[in-house]
Order: C-alpha cells, then sequence, then structure tokens
C-alpha cells in the first residue's frame, strides 16, 4: 500500500452474526485503491463485494483490521464523525438512483452541499452538469428523466462535493446496455478529465472492462487483480471462480 492509495484496508475482516450463524463475509483483506483510478470489485454472489465496498466507504465498521480513507483511520471516527466524511469526501451511486422525486436536478445535485452546509460553488455546478450533460434539464423533476438521466444526476450528485472516492455499488444494474455504456463512459470521463477516483462493484464483465484494474473477490478473500482488463479475459475469470454456475 502507497501514499498514493486513496483508500487503504489492512487486515479488514467482517463477521455477521455470532457462534453457529456466523458468516465470515470479508477474511484479512489488505488492499490499496490508488487515487485518480478506476477500479471495479467483481467475483461470485455472497464473495464479499457490497461488505467491501460498504467497509472502504465508511457505510459498515470492520469486525478487525482498518481502513484508512486519506489520512483519516475510519475505526477513530465516533458516528458524527463518520456521518460527516460520507457526506462530505464520498459520494455514492447505486442501482436505485436514490434521487428525491419532488426536487429539482439541480435540488438533488447540490442536496450534498446543502446536508454539510457547504456552500454551492457556481462554476464547478456549471461544470459538473455539463460534463454529465445535464445543462438543459435543470430545473425537471426526476420522474420527467430516462433512467440514464436520473443515474446522471446521480452521478452529478456524488462529484459535487469534490469527494476523494466516488463508489458504485451495481452502477448500470438497472440500466440497459446502451444507457449502461453511456454511464460508465462518464464514469471514465470522471477518472480521465477530473482525476477523480472511482470504485465500482459490478456482476457485468463489460462494465468492468472500463476499470483501470479489476479486483477478484471469493469468498471473502481478494483472489486476483486484473489491469488493462477486457470484458473477455473478465469473464474467463469470472468462470474459473465458478461465478455463473452457481
Ligand atoms: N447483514 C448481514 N447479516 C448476515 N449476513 C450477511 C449480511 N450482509 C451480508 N451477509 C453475508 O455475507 C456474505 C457476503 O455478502 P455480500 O453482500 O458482501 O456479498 P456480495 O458479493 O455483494 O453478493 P451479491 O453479489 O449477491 O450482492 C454473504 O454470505 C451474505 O449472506
Amino acid at each position: 500500500m502507497g501514499m498514493d492509495d486513496v483508500v487503504a484496508m489492512d487486515a479488514v475482516s467482517k463477521v455477521y452474526g455470532k457462534g453457529r450463524s456466523a458468516v465470515a463475509a470479508l477474511r484479512e483483506v489488505t488492499i490499496g485503491l490508488p487515487r485518480g483510478r478506476f477500479t471495479a470489485v467483481m467475483g461470485p454472489s455472497g464473495s464479499g463485494k457490497s461488505t467491501f465496498l460498504h467497509c472502504a466507504a465508511g457505510l459498515d465498521t470492520p469486525t478487525s483490521g482498518s481502513v484508512r480513507l486519506g489520512d483519516t483511520e475510519l475505526s477513530r471516527l465516533n458516528e458524527t464523525r463518520l456521518t460527516e466524511l460520507r457526506r462530505r469526501r464520498v459520494g455514492f451511486v447505486f442501482q436505485a438512483f436514490n434521487l428525491v422525486p419532488s426536487l429539482t436536478v439541480e435540488q438533488n445535485i447540490t442536496l450534498p452541499l446543502r446536508l454539510s452546509r457547504t456552500r454551492v460553488d457556481r462554476a464547478r455546478l456549471r461544470e459538473i452538469v455539463e460534463r454529465v450533460g445535464l445543462a438543459e434539464r435543470i430545473g425537471h423533476r426526476p420522474a420527467q428523466l430516462s433512467g440514464g438521466q436520473q443515474q446522471r444526476v446521480a452521478i452529478a450528485r456524488a462529484l459535487v462535493t469534490r469527494p476523494e472516492v466516488v463508489f458504485g455499488d451495481e452502477p448500470t444494474g438497472a440500466l440497459d446496455t446502451m444507457t449502461a455504456r453511456e454511464v460508465l463512459s462518464l464514469l471514465r470521463e470522471t477518472v480521465d478529465g477530473m482525476g477523480q477516483t472511482v470504485v465500482m462493484v459490478t456482476h457485468d464483465p463489460v462494465a468492468a472492462s472500463y476499470a483501470d484494474t479489476v479486483l477478484f473477490l471469493a469468498d471473502g478473500r481478494i483472489a486476483d487483480a486484473m489491469d488493462a482488463p477486457t470484458s473477455e479475459k473478465v469473464a474467463a475469470r469470472m468462470t474459473r471462480l465458478g461465478a455463473w454456475n452457481r
């Protein structure tokens, strides 16, 4: 793990439940996620992908081990500080877009700023809105937008605080193939054009191929990492992990 890692996990384990019903979702995971890169996380169902993302993002607390975000050790933070960190220093994009239906596109995008009582930087807002291609839709409400457009609002909302990392949990899971590709290209552009760090959980080898590196989880451990992934190579690796035949 180097200083260029935005997130550093050291021997992170997560056990759900106790006694006989205990499930080890992560087993001593040690990994650094590099700054300004796009990392995809893949693995069979139940391999620990969501748990990995939640622990890395401060949404969940490991049973043991440590997680560092930038220079902050997450285990040292109380719940109030963690909430603050989640609002200001990380962004989230989920499968369900989680927009507020009664708010306009602009109000949805700037919501994290209002929640953390941060001034809206109009130039930054304009740049983001243009980057995600929603300049003409700023006054619309989510119901007036397509699924792809709604997810672009969610991405803009994730970017507006200048987070150290944008975490995606199956961000293209609810989108058709074409729209998914547009959203993936947009995430790729935030890395290439804005130096954003993106970490995304996905089941889709094509989605993973937009990343710089793919991490493969199996049974709570990092089984492999692949640089310069292609969808064919990722699919072949997943087949060897037994991902498609459960
Ligand atoms: N809240 C919980 N309580 C008990 N067990 C849990 C909980 N959350 C996850 N698990 C278990 O931990 C393991 C890892 O779950 P996780 O959701 O991280 O896997 P995943 O790779 O994201 O799976 P999927 O691809 O199906 O979403 C699974 O065995 C799961 O059943």
